[in-house]
């Protein structure tokens, strides 16, 4: 038998292994709380500065109407990379060259999610367009498609006489109005639109005699669209309370697609009537009904055809037609750059023959003078906003040495690089000839390689619409400015400030007086 007392040494080691095994535990415990402790202080301390807002709202109160101004202005204070909360969410706002860099061609993958707003939402019929969806393999096919199928080099040559139609149309619409004040905006939202329409499904409801109205309600349908999806609403900075839409943005939203979705629907009915080899040459609505048809991983539905087509009409009609009115206000607002632009189309196509679009390569000044005014003016200052992948954690996410709190959203501020001194010189001056070519290269192009120029975008999430974009501004532009000389009527005062949107266009309308400038007025017919 052992006694108790043989087992006493025994009973004092375990008690005192307890103690140990305890006092081993508690530290550890201890530690490893302090250094989850220090982990997330660090992190919050590498989160981007920014302005304090008040509880609930955030910054929301302090925050005026042109975004784009006010993003500057707190940049000059907090610096190129500050956090903002409005309302339940924070953005992460990037305003230099760097950053964007780090953003659209460093990181592109992790950034190429969007976060739609309510009435993005309603429009793409739930986010089945391009703009709105998300950075997956449905996005990819959509926007695949659309890139190498519908806007393909062929594709835009084939489609060049239904772009013609439209410009031909205008400029004799001009002429009947010469000597009196023209709506630059007016005339350049009705040329895109009968341009765009004309490339996608051969004719333009603008053009239509039978369609008349609908061509003048489709530019109050467009403009509202656009002008819905850049309001700032309630809906959006605190996602609880959509449901309640306590401004009536997705209400007003839904009666605007339903105008737009029944337009869309009538033009496929109509085209799915006519037989395939009475359709004439192809333009992008054939394309995409071939492509349904093919039922092949890249076939589409008719959602999806739908989608795609309000993508091209509501991102391509406001985005030129604002652009166009711009260069018009710098060109007007710059006499000496006019005249340059004017004896460059002298030269380029002769004042007794018509702008064509095989002379637009040739068009070298014009397109440094568009180049320019986007650098002053992008449409689209703050882009469309990026959200990160959501399977990134917390810290995860790192840009210019900060970090990215999850479920964040970015805005790349391209207003601020496009005029920050420290990547152009007296940035505030209209100067084309930055974008001339030097030693036979464009150090700037519309691909956002050189991320001091942003105006398209950048990187898998930029503008896929360039070359259709590209090619309808300059048409467009050389034809109004070959065709007629501009003034500024007397009574008006001309100025260039600017109003907030998703597109930002001129406070005040632009209005001008066209006169004759090619000798025969059978080129204007
Ligand atoms: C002057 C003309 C235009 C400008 C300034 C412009 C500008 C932009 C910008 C800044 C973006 C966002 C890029 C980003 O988030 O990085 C964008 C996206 C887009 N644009 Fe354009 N755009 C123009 C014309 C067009 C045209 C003509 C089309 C269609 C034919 C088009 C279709 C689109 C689409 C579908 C997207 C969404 C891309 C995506 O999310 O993957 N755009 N555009």
């Amino acid at each position: 038998m052992i006694s108790d007392s043989q087992w006493s040494w025994w009973s004092e080691v375990t008690n005192k292994k307890d103690e140990f095994t305890f006092q081993v535990l508690t530290i550890s415990v201890i530690s490893l709380m302090a250094i989850l402790w220090y982990r997330s202080r660090k992190t919050l301390s590498t989160l981007p500065p920014g302005p304090r807002g008040v509880p609930v709202v955030g910054y929301l109160p302090f925050l005026g109407a042109n975004f784009h101004h006010e993003f500057t202005k707190l940049a000059q204070r907090y610096g190129p990379i500050f956090k903002i909360h409005l309302g339940s969410k924070t953005y992460i706002i990037l305003n230099s060259s760097d950053l964007a860099k780090a953003v659209l061609h460093d990181q592109d993958d992790i950034f190429a999610n969007r976060d739609p707003p309510v009435a993005g939402l309603v429009v793409s019929y739930g986010g089945k367009d391009i703009v709105w969806s998300n950075n997956n393999s449905y996005w990819r096919n959509l926007r695949k498609v659309f890139v190498y199928e519908v806007l393909s080099n062929k594709n835009l040559d084939e489609t060049q006489s239904f772009r013609r139609g439209g410009v031909r149309k205008t400029i004799k619409q001009v002429y009947e109005r010469m000597g009196t004040e023209v709506d630059i905006g007016g005339i350049v939202f009705f040329t895109s639109l009968s341009v765009i329409t004309n490339t996608i499904w051969g004719k333009s409801l603008v053009e239509d005699e039978k369609n008349n109205d609908v061509g003048v309600g489709l530019r109050e349908v467009i403009s509202k669209i656009v002008e819905l999806l850049g309001a700032p609403n309630v809906s959006d900075f605190f996602p609880v309370l959509t449901k309640f839409d306590l401004q009536g943005v997705q209400r007003e939203m839904k009666r605007q697609w339903k105008t737009m979705d029944r337009i869309l629907e009538r033009i496929i009915e109509e085209r799915l009537a006519i037989k395939k080899d009475e359709a004439g040459r192809k333009d992008f609505l054939q394309i995409l009904l071939e492509l349904k048809q093919q039922n092949t991983t890249s076939g589409f539905s008719m959602t999806e055809i739908k989608a795609l087509l309000m993508d091209i009409v509501v991102g391509g009609t406001d985005t030129t037609s604002t652009m166009a009115e711009w260069t018009m206000a710098e060109l007007l607002q710059n006499p000496n750059e006019m005249k340059k632009v004017q004896d460059e189309l002298e030269q380029v196509i002769g004042k007794n023959n018509i702008v064509e679009e095989s002379h637009l390569p040739k068009l070298r000044y014009l397109d440094a003078v568009i180049k320019e005014t986007f650098r002053l003016h992008p449409p689209l200052p703050l882009l469309i906003m990026r959200s990160p992948k959501l399977h990134y954690i917390y810290s995860a996410i790192k840009v210019g040495g900060y970090t990215i709190p999850k479920g964040s959203n970015v805005y790349l501020n391209v207003w601020a690089i496009h005029r920050d001194p420290q990547y152009w010189e007296n940035p505030l001056e209209f100067d084309p000839n930055r974008f001339l070519m030097v030693d036979g290269r464009n150090k700037y192009d519309y691909s956002g390689y050189n991320t001091n120029f942003l105006p398209f975008g950048s990187g898998r999430r930029g503008c896929p619409g360039v070359p259709l974009g590209e090619k309808m501004l300059l048409y467009l532009l050389a034809s109004l400015l070959h065709s007629f000389n501009w003034i500024l009527p007397n009574n008006k005062e001309h100025e260039l400030s600017d109003k907030f949107g998703l597109v930002v266009k001129k406070r005040n309308s632009l209005m001008a007086i066209p006169s004759q400038r090619l000798p025969d007025k059978n080129l204007y017919m």
